[in-house]
């Protein structure tokens, strides 16, 4: 790792930042912090989860101001004192959390932010012929509420492109995205370089890093621990600068005598029609998660996911009730609290407004989603809220998941977006539900509380629960998985044990083949993973 400089000497800096320091009540979550970023540079920001990243963007668009320290702009001293001032500066963000109204089109979310009062024709056109120009197709009249994360965050990347930005920031872009939505988004970065912009990169996935980047800087707890080169270093070198000390690996000790453990959560025959043109029939779809198993289930973004797990944590209900059974009980018919109360848990994909509520506090935010479940402990009989008593369960939460925080405890919006996706993971593990379903474990988790959430859902399985991971990572799902299923179109494929499945079979799956028909199309992902 080399000496405190961001970039080469010689090179031109378009952005450098000298002593930032951001400070939460007694935390610095910026402490001093020296960056360059060249002109035509990429440049990753790295850092365990809370290290300061997302807080020194925030500086750098404007969206927090400094304690102390200062920003050069093309050499020159400035203020950024808003979004809006960054961006007519010439910096563009996409954010880790998306800033969409769910209520409104793409164009129209777009034309919110770009503020010149063109038409809403001119800038859907705009809109449409610059997503395809990318790389990155956009239908500008699809409402934010019907599309997916990945769609979503398009929109976010269109909306930062139109503003012809030289600084294009992005905090954990491809988190959400699909292998080849992902190698996309990387084509329009390469294409963005060659156009002379720079990029400031975060990212938890170190291979991409390598990958895209030029250079990084590592962060951490608010400071700079060094710059490298990431095409010279190791996946598990850049992880071990960021953690401090070697990451440990996943273990999953064999699953045994599963044909005669317990079905704990069956889906048969589950059917859902389409809510919206937009979204995703479910068609005759069936498994069984059996005490004591991980199943994972694989798949393109936008392919049923999302409608499956509204369905099965009954944030949607079935007319068939018999449709979905838990602990042998039918429970389509029944809602969140309901299931919840048969001993399942969920943690959906959207961590913020859906698995936590922004403005409320960690323990708030406990009692809200285990009132019903946990109402003895938490709740007097004469009505009372034990505070004590759902502040420590919080407390503990935080320690086995080892979230760092700037409070005692604060408000879920208050915590970096991994530390919240820990405690929210954490939440219900701590409940030792018997059937865990989990959208998107590790989202913007960095690599070493991933293994942590890992190893955890591997340990509630092998202590008898029956645990459903829904993931695009499919390097995730091998891990921790004892079988995995493929969603395509709204059809399950059955689940593969895992000694049967390569990453050939669920790359032709993921592209809509036929289980044991090899010799249809083969998917683009296929050739990707092989
Ligand atoms: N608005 C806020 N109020 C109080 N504390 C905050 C606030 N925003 C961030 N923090 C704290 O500052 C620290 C740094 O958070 P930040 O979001 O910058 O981390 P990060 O490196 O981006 O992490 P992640 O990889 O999880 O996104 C964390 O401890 C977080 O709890």
């Amino acid at each position: 790792m080399g000496g405190t400089v961001g970039s080469d000497e010689g090179a031109v800096s378009l952005l450098e930042v000298r002593g930032l320091t951001k400070i939460f009540g007694s935390l610095k979550a910026c402490d001093a912090i020296n960056l360059r970023i060249a002109k035509g540079e990429t440049h990753a920001l790295l850092g365990e989860n809370g290290a300061g990243k997302s807080t020194l963007v925030k500086m750098l668009f404007g969206a927090l101001e400094p304690h102390s320290g200062g920003i050069f702009w093309n050499g020159q001293p400035v203020r950024i004192t808003s979004p809006g001032h960054a961006r007519k500066l010439g910096i563009g963000m996409v954010f880790q959390h998306f800033s969409l109204f769910e209520a409104l089109t793409a164009a129209e979310n777009i034309a919110l932010s770009l503020d010149d009062g063109a038409p809403i024709g001119t800038i859907a056109a705009k809109a449409r012929a610059l997503s395809y120009s990318y790389g990155l197709p956009l239908d500008p009249n699809a409402l934010v509420g019907d599309l997916s994360v990945g769609e979503r965050q398009r929109i976010e990347i269109i909306r930062c492109l139109l503003q012809t930005p030289e600084l294009v920031i992005l905090d954990e872009p491809t988190s959400v995205l699909t292998p080849q939505e992902a190698d996309k988004l990387f084509e329009t970065l390469e294409r963005l370089r060659a156009e002379g912009k720079s990029i400031l990169y975060i990212s938890h996935r170190l291979e991409e890093v390598k990958r895209i980047c030029d250079r990084a800087t590592v962060l951490r707890h608010g400071k700079v621990v060094g710059h490298c080169n990431p095409r010279e270093e190791t996946a598990a070198s850049l992880a071990r600068m960021m953690v401090g000390s070697e990451v440990r690996s996943v273990e999953r000790p064999p699953a045994v005598g599963m044909a005669d453990a317990k079905p704990l959560l069956e889906i048969v025959k589950l059917d859902r029609k389409a809510a919206t043109p937009f979204s995703i029939a479910l068609k005759n779809i069936n498994l069984v998660v059996r005490a004591g198993e991980v199943v994972g289930i694989a798949g393109v973004a936008g392919n049923g996911q999302s409608e499956f797990f509204e369905a099965v944590s009954g944030e949607v209900l079935q007319q068939n009730r018999a449709a979905i059974r838990i602990r042998d009980k039918e429970v389509g018919n029944l809602d969140i609290t309901g299931r919840r109360l048969l001993g399942a848990a969920f943690v959906p994909e959207e961590r913020l407004g859906h698995g936590a509520a922004p403005g409320m506090k960690l323990s708030e935010n406990l009692l809200l989603s285990r009132h019903a479940t946990d109402g003895k402990a938490f709740v007097s009989k004469a009505g009372m809220i034990r505070t004590h008593a759902i502040q420590s369960a919080a407390q503990r939460i935080v320690e086995m998941m080892d979230v760092r925080k700037s409070a005692t405890d604060p408000e879920a919006a208050a915590l970096s977006g991994g530390n919240l996706q820990k405690f929210i993971v954490g939440r219900e593990l701590d409940r030792k539900p018997a059937v865990m379903i989990v959208n998107q474990p590790t989202w913007g988790v960095d690599a070493g509380a991933a293994a942590h959430i890992r190893q955890a859902l591997i340990e509630l399985a092998r202590n008898g629960s029956a645990v459903l991971v829904i993931s695009q990572d499919l390097d995730e799902l091998f891990e921790i998985s004892d079988a995995i299923a493929v969603m395509h179109n709204g059809e399950l494929s059955a689940a593969i044990p895992i000694a049967e499945v390569s990453y050939e079979k669920i790359g032709l799956l993921m592209g809509g083949a036929e289980p044991g028909q090899p010799q249809a199309a083969p998917a683009p992902i296929a050739a990707e993973i092989a």
